[in-house]
């Protein structure tokens, strides 16, 4: 069987319209945001935004992106809200409150790593590296011809650095801080409000994804691959496209239940 077959044979997921229950968290490159050749290249676009400000307002908050990108980059992706963020994996958050907390490398190890990578990645034409302070990405979308060569040189760095690990994902590598994962943040999330008490529904694309998918599984949440792939997720939508789709549905539906409870009062 393919790995879209087996998609396909996934449950279909159901929009859950009840967002009191539910505590939502996005991946975003791949899930909200359609992949391009550059990182640097990528939007939401601003109907995607309304439509995820619509979600978060009507689940108290409970809504958050969780995303291998710095939170910096994902308040500028959905400017104006501010959300409740999971950065670079999960090596910075951002809680319901606004209350901030990172892992960060040491000084040493980032000043090394720099000194190595800038030059490493400038001999491979095409590659781009992206640093994130505590995690370092490296691309090859651009230039597949390098992808054994990326892999040979985050082999040799995570040997070095065993404060480091690799995860792997579309068309790059990533060198991230050992213990963090996007399990570990929809964990510290649920215990919290607005989250608490709620329903996790987590949808992502890639491979960083799958340690949210356990998690979600485990609490009897609401798991959804996007895209193809062997995944632990149990739901399915097949781009980004059904994601904005979903969420465009959901807003509808919310808008209408809305208005009707107002029309009932009024009566
Ligand atoms: O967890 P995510 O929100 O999915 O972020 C994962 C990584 O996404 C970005 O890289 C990926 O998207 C790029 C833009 O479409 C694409 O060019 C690249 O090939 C993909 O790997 C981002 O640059 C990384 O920092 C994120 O960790």
């Amino acid at each position: 069987m393919s790995n879209q077959e087996e998609c396909v044979s996934k449950t279909e997921f159901v929009p859950p319209l009840e967002p009191a229950r539910y505590a939502f968290f996005f991946d975003v490159d791949g899930t909200l945001a359609a992949i391009k050749s550059r990182p640097e290249e990528v939007s939401i676009p601003p109907a995607v935004r309304d439509n995820l400000a619509r979600l978060a307002a009507y689940s108290d908050g409970a809504l958050a992106l969780v995303s291998g990108r710095p939170m910096r980059e994902l308040d500028e992706l959905v400017e104006p809200l501010s959300l409740a963020l999971a950065g670079v994996h999960g090596a910075e958050r951002r809680d319901g409150q606004g209350n901030i907390d990172r892992i960060a490398l040491s000084p040493e190890t980032v000043r090394t790593l720099t000194a190595e990578l800038e030059p490493a990645i400038a001999a491979l034409p095409g590659t781009q590296l992206e640093s994130k302070g505590m995690a370092f990405a490296l691309h090859y979308r651009r230039a597949p011809q390098y992808q054994q060569a990326i892999q040979q040189l985050a082999d040799e760095l995570v040997a070095r650095f065993p404060e480091l690990v690799q995860q792997p994902g579309k068309c790059v590598i990533e060198l991230k801080p050992d213990g963090v994962s996007k399990g570990a943040a929809i964990k510290y999330f649920m215990k919290q409000p607005p989250f608490s008490g709620r329903i996790p529904v987590f949808v992502g694309d890639d491979l960083t994804d799958e340690a949210g998918f356990k998690v979600v599984n485990a609490m009897e949440g609401v798991s959804v691959k996007v895209g193809a792939g062997t995944s632990e997720a149990r739901g399915y939508l097949p781009d980004v496209n059904a994601v904005w789709h979903w969420l465009e549905l959901t807003r509808l539906k919310l808008d209408q239940g809305a208005q009707a409870s107002v029309r009932s009062e009024r009566l």
